[in-house]
């Protein structure tokens, strides 16, 4: 190949000198000026021969020196590939640098610091699941003991029958040929029974996993979905739910299964002869061992598995849910890019995986095999020197693969049980979450709520965000019975985390809020909400009808009436009317326009008659008209002094909130005015030079 690069034109042509590059070992032809070849040198009119010849003999040993050089370039190659090899090589013997798994645990994944949980936890763990249906465990565990000793009673049979035939004692056989029957048909009945018995356990266990991880993610803090991501949680409920579903239909069933059937066997070997059994104990113990280092592996493997899945299916989440985004900015390619990233780290954790499946897979065969032949050898030995017959033999060749093969299917069947263990790590530190304080306590659930707000002092810093400057600091705000509150402000300034700390979906860091004149701590969480209308900046809908989606959470007996009358407030009942199935028509997200999302939000908010309504920028997808006639509606809100009704309204568009009693204007995290419209436009402060900016943008 490098030999090939050249081409060496010395009489017409520069020298085409070559470089060696050391990272590749490619020669790279180069026309270099300054080298002359020898025929310029020499070619002259009286030396014309003899330069020919000098040329000749210069290009010769030119050429021969350059095949030297080439020659010790190839071996030097050949000896760092070789080496290269050798080193793959010896990283892949057991042992080696290519089955540590300590660098996939350094990557960035999902969930990688988790308390370590043994087998034994694990199965106590997993038995607290299936407790309520023991009568189902224990039918399925008696039926496999049955059907295993029954199992295990056919190959002594099967040769017994043989060989009955064999000598012609026709009763015999046919006794045995009965029993045999019988043996069948009963072991095939428990068999049924047993699997029918651990699919139900199966089922019903992966139901109370799903539940009880689902119940505890749901009752979470916010904070706690503010660090943990959407893919990784929904992978934990499943696939790694599923895996942990198999423990006690799967793995503790075949290894009791065939724990049984190998004791069986061994049993049978020692009757026959015990030091042929104890031959075959030995190689079992052998593979034990290579099994005890092989479980480990897949355990930790396993770990590393279910971290990488929950990684990938974060981005997968991620992308499908932002598709709009990826297609507009045309990072489908990127995205593929970083999906594939986790994939092949997976595939790289498989490959190990199934190498090391290999290898015990390996051993198991040879010693599986070597145990038939030294099974023949001793036992023709015997025969032959008449220490047993034929038919000991046969049933000694039957019993030793039986003891083998349960060996291999217990011990394969514990690997599937330490990778589960493993798995389960994470799983069950979600599952032993406490949930949220404020589901905890039992607070006050006043008879009717006024509806006036006070924050005192607040201070606050989003735990999952380590900042200098606090988001909010020293807040007081107080906001009176049935008054609109308009906050204002620059984006960032804290005005939805205002409104986050009212909803309690974060608690403050320092300071107080007070409804009604009651710390929000001391009342029940639940009524609070129940009694706050609270329409978000990006309302979402649930995947159900229009009609479902606006009672969505109201404790309220709601008739269709009041649905469509809270729909007509929020000038939605004729966007509504107008879709084929009017109020039953089922919507998503996608489905609905912004606005049209925001007044279903809206009606959604004036449906339960709150005490207090959050209108946190519920009208920036709106249209002028919708939002003129939404702007009639916190008008009439106010005027309607029998619902007393507080409302607080964040609103970039100043021309929203001009009605409002009083506007708060904040400024990275502070209250820097208070006032009503008037007020703060005499004030000439930031509130007059916002109005002013947005009246001027209208303008042009
Ligand atoms: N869940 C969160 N975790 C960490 N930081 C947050 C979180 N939500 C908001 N922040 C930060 O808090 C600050 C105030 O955000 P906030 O949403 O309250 O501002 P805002 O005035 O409502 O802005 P906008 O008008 O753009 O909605 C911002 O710097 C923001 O990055």
């Amino acid at each position: 190949m490098a030999s090939s690069l050249l081409t060496l034109k010395p009489t017409t042509h520069p020298i085409y000198h070559h470089t060696h590059t050391q990272s590749s070992n490619i020669f790279i032809p180069t026309t270099n000026t300054k080298f002359q070849s020898p025929s310029t040198i020499l070619s002259t009119k009286h030396n014309c021969f003899l330069s020919s010849k000098l040329v000749a003999l210069s290009y010769s040993s030119n050429q021969s020196t350059q095949r030297n050089e080439d020659k010790e370039e190839n071996d030097v190659e050949f000896v760092t590939v070789l080496k290269n090899w050798l080193g793959c090589v010896q990283s892949a013997l057991p042992g080696g640098s290519w089955w540590n798994l300590n660098e996939f645990k350094q990557v960035e994944s999902i969930g990688s610091t988790t308390k370590e949980i043994t087998v034994w936890d694990f199965l106590r763990r997993m038995w607290g699941l299936v407790v309520d249906d023991k009568w189902i465990v224990f039918t399925a565990f008696g039926s496999l003991v049955i059907a295993a000793l029954l199992e295990i009673s056919i190959p002594n049979l099967l040769a017994t029958s043989i060989f009955s035939a064999e000598s012609g004692k026709a009763s015999v056989f046919l006794k045995n040929a009965h029993l045999l029957a019988l043996l069948c048909i009963a072991s095939g009945v428990f068999s049924g029974l047993r699997s029918g018995c651990f699919a139900t356990v199966n089922m019903n266990l992966l139901r109370r996993l799903r539940e009880a991880l689902y119940s505890t993610l749901v009752f979470q803090d916010i904070l706690f979905f503010d660090k943990e991501t959407v893919g990784s949680l929904t992978s934990r409920l499943g696939p790694d739910c599923q895996r942990l579903s198999h423990v006690i239909g799967n793995d503790v069933h075949m290894i009791l299964r065939y724990s049984i059937q190998g004791m069986g066997a061994l049993t049978n070997l020692l009757i026959l002869s015990w030091p042929l059994a104890l031959s075959a104990l030995m190689i079992c113990s052998f593979l034990s061992a290579i099994f005890l280092i092989y479980g480990q592996y897949r355990k930790e493997a396993a770990k590393v598995t279910q971290d990488f899945t929950a990684s990938s299916n974060e981005v997968s989440h991620e992308t499908i849910s932002l598709i709009r985004t990826v297609r507009a900015f045309g990072m489908e390619r990127h995205e593929i890019g970083r999906y594939k990233l986790w994939l092949d780290r997976l595939a790289s954790i498989s490959l190990r995986e199934s190498a090391a499946d290999g290898i015990w897979n390996l051993s198991f065969n040879s010693l599986y095999r070597f145990t038939q032949v030294l099974a023949i050898l001793l036992g023709g030995l015997s025969i032959m020197t008449g220490h047993a017959t034929p038919e000991q033999l046969t049933k000694y060749v039957l019993y030793c693969e039986w003891l083998v093969y349960a060996a291999w299917r217990v011990q394969n069947n514990i690997s599937s049980l330490l990778q589960s263990t493993g798995a389960s790590e994470k799983v069950f530190q979600l599952i032993d979450l406490l949930p949220s304080n404020q589901f905890l306590a039992k607070g006050l659930k006043l008879k009717k709520l006024m509806g006036h707000i006070e924050f005192v002092n607040v201070s606050f810093y989003y735990p999952s965000k380590v900042s200098v400057h606090p988001v909010l600091e020293h807040v007081n705000i107080y906001v009176h019975p049935n008054e609109v509150l308009a906050i204002v402000g620059l984006s960032g300034s804290g005005k939805s985390t205002l409104v986050n700390l009212l909803l309690r979906l974060y608690e403050p860091s320092a300071g107080q809020i007070l409804i009604d004149n009651i710390p929000l701590k001391g009342l029940d969480v639940r009524w609070l909400r129940e009694n706050i209308g609270y329409v978000g900046q990006e309302p979402h809908l649930f995947h159900m009808d229009i009609k479902g989606n606006i009672m969505y959470g109201c404790s309220k007996d709601i008739k269709r009436e009041d649905v469509e009358r809270a729909a007509k407030k929020a000038f939605a009942h004729e966007f509504i009317s107008s879709l084929p199935n009017g109020y039953g028509t089922i919507v998503d997200d996608e489905l609905l326009s912004g606005g049209q999302k925001q007044r279903i939000a809206i009606a959604r908010a004036i449906v339960r008659e709150p005490a207090i309504l959050v209108l946190d920028e519920a009208t920036s997808a709106l249209d002028a008209e919708s939002e003129y006639h939404i702007k009639g509606i916190l008008q009439g809100l106010r005027n309607d002094t029998k619902s007393m009704r507080t409302t607080i309204i964040i609103a970039h568009r100043l021309s929203t909130i001009r009605a409002a009693n009083r506007i708060v204007v904040m400024d990275g995290g502070r209250v820097v005015e208070m006032g009503d419209h008037l007020e703060l436009m005499r004030r000439n402060g930031l509130y007059t030079r916002l109005y002013e900016l947005q009246r001027d943008a209208l303008a042009v």
